[in-house]
Parts: C-alpha cells; structure tokens; sequence
C-alpha cells in the first residue's frame, strides 16, 4: 500500500509556481493576483480561506481578502463580485463557499466572470471541462488527477466509482475520470443518496472516490482487494481532550481500509491540501492568459 500523500505534493507544486513566479518578477512583469470574498465567520471556511491567503504569499503572489458580514444581502455580494470583476489588476477570485441561506449560491457562481473564475464552477467553464476545452478545472477535482499522475496510478479501463453528485466535487470527478487521456479512460459510476445497492457497486470498483461527508462510512469490507481509495470528505468532530477542540476525519476508516487499498489518501493530509495547490495553478494559468491577450 502507498499512500497518496497530498501534502508533500502540494508542497511540490508550490514550490514549482515559485519559480515561475520568481521568473516573472525577475523579468519585471506582473505576478498573478488572487482575491477571496469570504461571507461570514465559519470556522472551517476562515481556515481554508487563510490557508489560501498564506499559500499565496508563499508563492509569491498578490492576494487580496474581502471579509463580509453573515448578514450581507445578495445584492451587496453581486455588487462586490461585480468590482473584482472590473479590477484589471486581480487575474482571478473565488467566493468562498458554503454561502449564507439568504444568498443563492447559483446567481452568485454566474456572477463570476469566467475569465476570473479560477475555482471553475461558473457554468461556462464546467460545460467547457464536461467538453475536453482548456478551462479552469475545479480545485478539488484538478487535486485529484495531479495525485493519481503524479503516483503513476493507472485509471486506463478501470471501473472508478465516485460517492457523491456535489458541483464541487463529486460531479466533475465523475466526468474528469471518464475523459479521454490519462488519468481518466476510466468508465464511471456516479454513486448518490438514492443509489441502489450502494455496497455492491463499490466492491467492484477498481479505484472509489469518496466525497460524502460521512466520517467512517467506507470499511473495510466494502471494498476489493488493491482498490485505490481517494477520501475527499473532511468532517470535524468536536472533541475537548483535541488542542483545537475537534479533530479531522475523513470518509474511509483508514486504519483497516489501507491494510487492503493499493494506494489511499490520508485525512488530514490528502485531497485538501491539494485543493489550495491547484487554486494556485488555476490563478497562474488566468495570469498567463490575461498577459497574452494584452
Ligand atoms: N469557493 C470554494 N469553496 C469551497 C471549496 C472550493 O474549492 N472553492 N472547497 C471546500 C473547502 N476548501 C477550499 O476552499 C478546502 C477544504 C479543505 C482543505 C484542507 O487543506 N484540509 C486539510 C484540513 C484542514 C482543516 O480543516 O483543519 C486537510 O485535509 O489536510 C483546503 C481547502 C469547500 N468550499
């Protein structure tokens, strides 16, 4: 068994944009710029957002955060969504989700511009991704593809099953696995809460990508032998005798699945930290794009 392990790796491909980035300065040119608009106060989503902050600074890139109150309306985000829109200096921006119930997340997404929308979830860009077209691919998703390349792990014909239809993760897995090329030519299964004899379909699987959110849901006994086991559900357990008052955990029971898996991604540690590496690479990949159209 091998583990996945997407915290060096995204420490790999940071340290490779800082190159790049080191090389842009050095020729005197503009170095890419990410904006965040975080809405309210959520623990898990204030981690995320200053995590991509630092890895910003990290890489050497400028960044700039919008903090809004859980109280702002629809309206004064669209209008904040429409001035990063019109900033020339920011190449790219997200708008940290999950979002207040007042607030559709939907026309907040198709608010974004595409040329900015380095998360890849503005309806454009994703029918681009389903379309083999060069776009933004999804954070998470793109993390995954890197993970399973970079580990050589073959997705050739094999029989992926990905639990969970989300925008975010589990639907453009689904299409990413069963594109033309490597890693994908996978044939898929896309798994949900309505799905039939859930049990039986993953102990086919060849390689399960699991975004669920349900600590511990995948065991043991779920699953075949030398399976590749991709854990994307990251919950937190509030737990007082933990410094930080809860600890992490994924979908997959670890312990006992990594005795039978091939290769797995460990919670803390696996899918996440890859998400902000290519965040990253999205925002290079928009800075690159808007310097060659200039
Ligand atoms: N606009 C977006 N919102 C959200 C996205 C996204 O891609 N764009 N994805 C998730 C949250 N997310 C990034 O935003 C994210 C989740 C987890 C991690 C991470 O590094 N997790 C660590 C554990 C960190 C902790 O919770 O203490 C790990 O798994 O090792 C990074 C980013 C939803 N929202």
């Amino acid at each position: 068994m091998e583990i996945l392990d997407g915290k060096k790796v995204s420490n790999e491909i940071k340290d490779e944009i800082a190159i790049q980035v080191a090389k842009m300065r050095e020729k005197g040119e503009k170095v890419p710029h990410l904006a965040a608009i975080l809405v309210g106060s959520d623990g898990a989503s204030l981690t995320y957002v200053g995590s991509k902050v630092r890895s910003c600074e990290k890489v050497g890139f400028e960044s700039t955060l919008v903090r809004m109150p859980s109280t702002t309306s629809e309206l004064e985000l669209l209008n904040k969504i429409e001035e990063l829109n019109k900033n020339e200096d920011i190449d790219g921006f997200i708008v940290q989700l999950p979002l207040p119930p007042q607030i559709d997340t939907q026309k907040v997404l198709l608010a974004v511009d595409p040329d900015k929308d380095v998360d890849g979830f503005h309806p454009m860009n994703f029918g681009k991704m389903a379309l083999d077209m060069s776009t933004f691919i999804p954070a998470t998703p793109f993390g995954i593809l890197e993970l399973l390349e970079r580990y050589n792990v073959d997705t050739k014909g094999k029989h992926t099953v990905v639990i969970g239809r989300s925008h975010i993760v589990g639907r453009p897995m689904s299409i990413l696995m069963g594109r033309k090329g490597w890693p994908g030519n996978s044939t898929v299964t896309l798994t949900h809460s309505h799905t039939k004899n859930i049990t039986q379909i993953i102990s086919q699987a060849d390689i399960v990508i699991s975004a669920l959110g349900v600590p511990k849901f995948l065991k043991a006994e779920m699953i075949k032998d030398d399976a590749v086991i991709i854990d994307v559900g990251i919950t937190r357990v509030a737990d007082d005798s933990c410094e930080k008052g809860y600890y992490i955990t994924g979908d997959v029971d670890f312990e006992n699945v990594s005795k039978k898996a091939s290769f797995i991604t460990p919670v803390p540690g696996g899918v996440g930290p890859m998400t902000i590496a290519m965040l990253l690479k999205n925002t290079l990949l928009a800075r690159e794009r808007h310097r060659s159209r200039k």
